[in-house]
């Protein structure tokens, strides 16, 4: 990852006394939030991601001159790091629910069906290599004992009794069958892993063991009774519970698996997710050409959403017919149905009317988050749940992580991990009332916001380590902001990608 694209050299947002160059403010400008989520010729985010303010002023002013322009009419912008603009101020605003809110509605619809499912008891037995990043559906009870028999835990010979000690020709290798009890006197040369011939008393290591010229052993330091032996059943007992149902599948969790004698696990179902892929102006190949964009989001959800834990069933590119739209809802048998586009108001934005006449309820219509807040979460009638994304590619990444991931987490009987959080390198203007999602870079320990993140960009994104949430009113460098892990950053994608 680069740092390239970060506003590295200038001075922090909250610390540039103006913003030079521009024109002074005229008071026919609006600051309006409750438009496209970009703040106008008063100070907006541009599309770098970085809040501009009107020309010339510095915070206070830029307050001063909305409370001026803007009376009873829009939302001040307040000084990094004050508190959000209460309702009570008069301010408009598009309203929606709050971030954290939207989060836990979500997180609340997957477990609704969760809880549905265990009554029906719906769990599927998959072989190890396809149970990364689901979650066990029962415990992992041991099929064995481990070790399932007494082992050496080191290369060297097997001895019985006091040294020093004849040296039998077999030696036993880790695989071979059982070995042939020792005598007292008696040492054998043995492998890690292999099994621990009868009456043996400890394990000499090899290391620690000497051949005198009739070939006797000799130890070189005392060995304790025992020394160098793994008994059996040290680690677990045939039976006993290793790990709780609901245990996420990690790597080491197939090893213990396959170690306790598994081939299978019953875990959770991965949740079924189809997308629909919803514009006219969208195209699937080649450079962007005639008023026509390519599609920036059939190649990034599907992996994304795997990553998630979702199995991608089908990628459906609708453009913008509406009747396609809704045979698509109501013939789809996925969990999770997610459409890109037509959340807005616009002519041919059909997600809304859609929803309705398909008779669903919307849990979460737009959320107060820049970008991305026409976002919505929607019930099916028949139980079956619609994330409907922004269209512009930033603002469709801030509904993935709002409204998507804890569904599909709490579908999959995961649970949130605790939120964590690095102090700011920059301060990072908040919006008045909603939260922000901005992508940052992780370098020693601190959070570097990231230009090119205006809500129709990827290019911050895609060098992103983490998305910083900023709360309204906005942090100070050196603030701590909370951060909505990227999967990938942590895991690599080879692992991630299941
Ligand atoms: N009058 C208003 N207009 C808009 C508002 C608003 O509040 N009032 N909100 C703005 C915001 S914020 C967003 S975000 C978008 C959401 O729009 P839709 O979800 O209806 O999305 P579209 O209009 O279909 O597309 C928006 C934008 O994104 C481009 N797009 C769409 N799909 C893709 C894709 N798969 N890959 C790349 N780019 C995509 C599309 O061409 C548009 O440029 O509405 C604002 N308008
Ligand atoms: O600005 Mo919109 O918030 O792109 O979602």
């Amino acid at each position: 990852m680069t740092t390239s694209g970060n506003s590295a050299g200038r001075p922090p947002v909250n610390d540039r006394p103006s913003v030079d160059g521009r024109p002074p403010v005229d008071g026919g400008a609006l600051g309006e939030f409750d438009g496209p989520g970009e703040f106008n010729d008063l100070g907006e985010f541009n599309d770098l991601g970085e809040f501009d303010g009107p020309a010339g002023l510095d915070d206070r002013d830029v307050q001063e001159a909305l409370s001026l322009v803007n009376e009873g009419r829009t939302a001040a912008v307040p000084a990094p790091g004050s508190p959000p603009a209460s309702p009570e101020t008069g301010h408009r605003h598009h309203g929606g629910t709050p971030w954290q809110r939207a989060r836990a509605l979500a997180d609340r619809a997957g477990r609704s069906v969760r809880a549905a499912r265990r009554n029906s008891r719906a769990t599927v037995r998959v072989p190890l290599e396809d149970a990364l990043g689901l979650v066990l559906a029962s415990p992992l009870t041991a099929l064995t004992d481990l070790p399932p028999f007494d082992t050496s835990a080191m290369d060297g010979w097997a001895v019985a009794g006091p040294g020093p000690w004849r040296v039998r020709d077999d030696g036993v290798l880790a695989g071979d069958a059982e070995p042939a009890p020792l005598a007292d006197g008696e040492a054998t040369s043995i492998a890690t892993g292999a099994r621990i011939p009868r009456d043996t008393t400890a394990v000499l290591r090899t290391e620690h063991g000497r051949l005198d010229a009739a070939g006797r052993l000799h130890a070189r330091r005392d060995t304790g009774h025992g020394q160098d032996i793994r008994t059996r059943g040290q680690e677990c007992r045939s039976g006993d519970q290793l790990l709780p149902e609901g245990t996420p599948v990690t790597p080491p969790v197939l090893g213990l698996a396959a170690a306790a004698g598994y081939d299978t696990l019953a875990v959770s179902p991965r949740p079924r997710v189809e997308i629909l892929v919803l514009g006219d102006e969208l195209l699937t190949e080649g450079r962007p050409r005639d008023g026509l964009i390519r599609d920036a989001l059939g190649p990034m959800l599907p992996p994304w959403l795997r990553v998630l834990g979702a199995e991608v069933t089908a990628v459906r590119r609708l453009g913008d017919d509406a009747g396609a739209l809704l045979r698509a809802i109501t013939g789809s048998d996925a969990d999770l149905i997610v459409t890109t586009g037509g959340t807005a108001a616009g002519p041919v934005d059909h997600v809304h009317p859609i929803l309705h006449k398909a008779g669903a309820e919307l849990l979460v219509d737009g959320v107060q988050v820049r970008p991305g807040h026409p976002m919505l979460l929607a019930r099916l009638q028949d139980g079956r749940h619609l994330v409907g994304l922004p269209g512009n590619p930033l603002a469709a990444v801030s509904g993935l992580l709002t409204l998507a991931q804890p569904l599909l987490r709490a579908l999959g009987g995961n649970s949130a991990p605790d939120p964590y959080a690095l102090p700011l390198a920059e301060g990072v203007q908040g919006h008045p009332h909603d939260t922000r999602l901005v992508p940052v870079v992780l370098r020693a320990d601190r959070a570097r916001p990231l230009h090119y993140a205006g809500p129709a960009m990827l290019r911050g994104m895609a060098a992103a380590d983490a998305l910083a949430v900023i709360p309204p009113g906005g942090l100070r460098a050196g603030e701590e902001s909370e951060l909505l892990d990227l999967p990938w950053t942590l895991a690599g994608t080879g692992v991630c990608f299941t």
